[in-house]
Formats: structure tokens, sequence, C-alpha cells
């Protein structure tokens, strides 16, 4: 018996279908993924320290000054300019380095992405989707992961979809929407 609780009350107990660490940081790229301007795909990447902090996110996009009005999306031509999300992720980053981290990401990264993950020390990749895997960008950077040692683990939430309602604690009316730019 714990002495610091030890009324005879029922106690309450805590709730159990909480999103597990590993859901909720690929649920965070995900979500950074909604950010993305990309109109044929859309990838999103979450860096977690050994603390289990979030020490990076990012997506995929164009540069900083270069409008992603005007900077092309088509296949083919984006590749020049867009950062990808796993760069943007490390080069966010609100931490010294990333040496040890783990990085959640949608898609397995690229070769480009791989060199980096590689020379800033993340140790671990934990991606979701391998859809790109034949090409030969990818074959490098599997290639390159292994050599390096960094650990990849194909990940499978535990939960299909995670749903975010921001109505949820309102009682009565809906939220009212608010006009923003972004
Ligand atoms: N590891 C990766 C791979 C790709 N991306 C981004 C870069 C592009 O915006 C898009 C791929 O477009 P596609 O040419 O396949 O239509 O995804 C990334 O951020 N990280
Ligand atoms: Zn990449």
């Amino acid at each position: 018996m714990n002495k610091t609780f030890d009324n005879t009350e029922q106690i309450q107990k805590k709730r159990e279908d909480y999103i597990g660490w590993t859901d909720y940081f690929m649920a965070v790229a995900f979500l950074a993924a909604k950010r993305s301007k990309d109109p044929h795909f859309q990838v999103g990447a979450c860096i977690v320290n050994q603390d289990m902090r979030i020490v990076g996110v990012g997506y995929n996009g164009m540069p900083r000054g270069c409008s992603d009005d005007i900077y092309p999306w088509e296949k083919g031509k984006k590749k020049l300019y867009v950062c990808h999300a796993e760069m943007n992720a490390i080069l966010n980053k609100n931490s010294s380095d990333v040496w040890g981290c783990t990085i959640y990401v949608k898609l397995f990264p690229c070769n480009e992405c791989a060199k980096i993950i590689i020379q800033s020390g993340i140790k671990e990749v934990v991606y979701v989707s391998d859809k790109k895997a034949k090409k030969v960008e990818y074959k490098a950077s599997r290639q390159m992961l292994k050599d390096a040692g960094v650990i990849c683990t194909q990940y499978k939430p535990k939960v299909g979809t995670i749903v975010i309602d921001f109505d949820e604690d309102n009682d009565s009316s809906p939220l009212e929407t608010e006009k923003r730019s972004e």
C-alpha cells in the first residue's frame, strides 16, 4: 500500500487509452507533413533525444526566401530546390546537436538525407513507408545507413488513425473560424 495515498476510498484509475511514445512521435511527424505545400508527396520528420524530448521537427518545402508560389512543384523540377523533411528537422533543432537521437519519419530517407542523418550522429531511423525502396537513391541510403550502424526500423503504428478534435472541450457552440494568413 502506498503510504502517501492510504485512504480507503476507491481510487480513480489513470486513463489507459493514451497513445504510446512511438505513435506520438510518428504522429508529430505526420502532422508536420500536413504543413507541406508539395502537391504530390508530403513528408514530415520528428527528432527525439534519449530523454524522449522532441528536439527538431520538419517537413518538405522550398528554402527560406524561395517562394512556394513561384518555385516549381512539378516532378523532375522540384528536386533541384525542395529541402527534405529530415534535413529541415535536423537544421531546425533546438538543441546543440542531435547526437544519439532517433528520427521518426513518414518515408524511409533518401540518399541525401541519409548522409545528413549519419553525419549528424542520429543513431536510429523509425519510418512508416518504404514505397520508394526500389529507386537507386533509396538503395544507396539503405546501404549507407547500414554501414554507418544507424538502426532502421519500419513501424506500424498501434492505432490506425488519430483524430484531433479542436472542439472536444467545448460544451456548446463550435469554434468560430478565425481568419489567419498562413
Ligand atoms: N526522404 C525524403 C524523400 C522525399 N522527400 C520529399 C521531397 C519531395 O518534396 C517529395 C518527393 O516527391 P516525388 O518527387 O517523389 O513526388 O518528398 C522528403 O522530404 N524526404
Ligand atoms: Zn531526402
